[in-house]
């Protein structure tokens, strides 16, 4: 579980990214950040690892305080995946996905054992082990990223904007396939996206930020359409589907939601 408690960052320059944030992130389960550009997603993601760290409040994994643990040990039991997939250009897919574990002082032949399960995990082809980044899509080069932030058989993934760059059919695809992962996996997944849809898809937990790093809602997605907690979530839910006043009705036993016209978007699962 990670837990933040007041957890305020305000850079040097003045700047407050995140303010008196408390939320608690449920083990094996997803959640995902979601807001507009500046609201504080990445911030509160690095601190979960020490990229950034709070000048105000604690954040705690398992009841530990992250400000205790060694930054670089911490940071390599925990998977992180980001935009444009990270991926060093000048080393082979292979040698990406397996660099962590050598770092660790994994031995050869089983990190390369294990890195090619991991291709196969993602849906990605050995035969693509040896070529560079720049010979792959940009869905491949996210799916090497996915398996990079995998290879430590981590029990947190953060994963931040990782399926941005691609086109919607990608993205689409690439939704579908963490969805099955973590249905088999089961990690603690922190996700940061700006698009309401893709976290309503894929969180568990959806926490919406808004300007100046203040958590507006966190609750599940049935949860947030059905009572946004104020005229900024309902506006921001509805703004980013084209203005349709979502709601939700129940048709036969099951939640649909259905826009202000009554047709329907969609049927919620939780
Ligand atoms: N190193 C820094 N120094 C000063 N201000 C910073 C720094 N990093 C981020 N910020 C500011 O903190 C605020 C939050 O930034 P952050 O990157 O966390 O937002 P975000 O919601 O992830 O945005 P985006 O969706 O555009 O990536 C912004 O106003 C940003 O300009």
């Amino acid at each position: 579980m990670i837990e933040f408690r007041r957890v305020t960052k305000q850079f040097p320059d003045g700047t407050v990214a995140v303010e008196d944030v408390d939320i608690v992130m449920p083990p094996h389960k997803t959640t995902v950040l979601v807001g507009s550009s500046g609201s504080g997603k990445t911030t509160l993601l690095r601190m979960i690892n020490r990229m950034v760290d709070p000048t105000g409040g604690q954040v705690l994994i398992d009841g530990m305080d992250v400000a205790t643990q060694d930054p670089v040990q911490l940071r390599r039991g925990i998977g992180y995946v980001m935009q444009n997939s990270g991926l060093l250009p000048h080393r082979k897919v292979i040698d990406n996905v397996a660099t962590v574990p050598l770092l660790r002082g994994v031995g050869k032949r089983e990190a390369y054992a294990h890195a090619l399960e991991l291709l196969d995990t993602v849906g990605l082809d050995r035969s693509l082990a040896d070529r560079y980044p720049s010979q792959l899509s940009g869905g491949q080069q996210q799916r090497v990223g996915v398996a990079r932030g995998l290879a430590v058989d981590p029990n947190i993934l953060l994963m931040d904007e990782p399926f941005g760059a691609v086109d919607p059919i990608v993205r689409a695809e690439l939704q579908q396939e963490l969805l099955r992962l973590q249905g088999e996996l089961g990690k603690t997944v922190v996700f940061v996206t700006h698009d309401i849809d893709e976290a309503f898809l894929l969180g568990d937990q959806v926490v919406i930020m808004q300007q100046g790093g203040k958590i507006s809602q966190a609750a599940s997605p049935a949860e947030i359409l059905a009572h946004p907690a104020d005229d900024f979530v309902a506006d921001f839910v509805g703004a980013d589907r084209g203005k349709r006043a979502l709601h939700v009705t129940e048709v036969d036993g099951r939640n649909v939601v259905v826009d202000a016209d009554g047709r329907p978007a969609g049927v919620l699962t939780s």
